[in-house]
């Protein structure tokens, strides 16, 4: 019974690595399938890891039908079997209505891909639509994590080095590694509490520096590294005091 999928985690948890890696695993038993993205980093019509993977895929622009182009795929003696859609959370609802009739008429495995939620905490209305329709949402295993080594639910962007959460929903970037000079817009990855906070790596050691800042301020600790601290599965929030 074919299937509507959402994959889902915040950004850097490897969703588009999972996506390839689908696409690869269905093509190798013979099953035929097509590649959608929308907004990748890398450009247009390409889905792209950051483990460097890419591959060619089609772009969805807003007023793509992807129900009228699959059936007119079939309609011309191809097969479709399952489609790995990227960067869904960019997806008007309507297209993604379309990927359930497809589901539902066609027989065609959909396995989308994306974030849920803006820097605002806001659901994207691609993402909304997914949820209210998949057959089944699954989070991704692997997750981000916030400075502090708590695991990461919120993707929070930051403007010249400063955390913003107001602004136009789609802006595409990347997220800044522990070398990077900043891009003017980049995001990162918070734990609810930090994010609430407004408390990005950057506030958090500039405070932690501030000659004002008394030392025992619970908030304060512990000053982020560049590599935060990993979670234990058992006792995630051990050594984390302050909050
Ligand atoms: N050099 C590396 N070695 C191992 N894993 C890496 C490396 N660079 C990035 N990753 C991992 O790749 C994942 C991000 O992959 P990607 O598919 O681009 O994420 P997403 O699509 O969710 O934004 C993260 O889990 C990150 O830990
Ligand atoms: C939070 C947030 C993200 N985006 C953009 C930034 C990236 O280009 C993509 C997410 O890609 P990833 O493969 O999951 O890393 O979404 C945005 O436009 N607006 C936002 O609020």
């Amino acid at each position: 019974m074919a299937e509507l999928v959402f994959f889902t985690g915040t950004m850097d948890c490897g969703k588009s690595t999972l996506a390839l890696q689908m696409d690869h695993t269905h093509a190798a038993r013979g099953r035929q399938g097509l590649l959608f993205t929308k907004h990748d980093r890398s450009g247009e019509a390409v889905l792209s890891s950051r483990l460097g993977l890419t591959k060619p895929a089609l772009e969805v622009k807003d007023d793509l039908d992807l129900w009228e182009l699959v059936v007119e795929q079939v309609t011309n003696g191809r097969r479709v079997d399952y489609l790995i859609c990227d960067e869904a959370q960019f997806y008007t609802p309507v297209q993604v209505e379309q990927l359930a009739r497809l589901v539902d008429e066609m027989g065609v495995d959909v396995f989308a891909f994306g974030i849920t939620a803006d820097f605002r905490t806001e659901l994207f209305p691609g993402s909304r639509r997914l949820i209210e329709l998949a057959d089944r949402t699954q989070q991704l295993q692997v997750q981000a994590l916030c400075w502090c080594g708590r695991t990461a639910t919120v993707n929070a962007r930051v403007v010249d080095g400063v955390m913003v959460v107001e602004g136009e929903q789609v802006v595409v970037g990347d997220v800044a590694g522990p070398d990077d000079v900043p891009p003017t817009v980049e995001y990162e990855m918070l734990c609810r509490r930090h994010y609430m906070r407004r408390m990005n790596a950057s506030a958090a050691r500039a405070q932690s520096l501030s000659p004002e800042v008394l030392p025992f301020d619970l908030d304060l600790c512990p000053v982020p590294s560049p590599r935060p601290r990993p979670a234990t599965v058992d006792s995630p929030e051990e050594g984390v005091p302050g909050d």
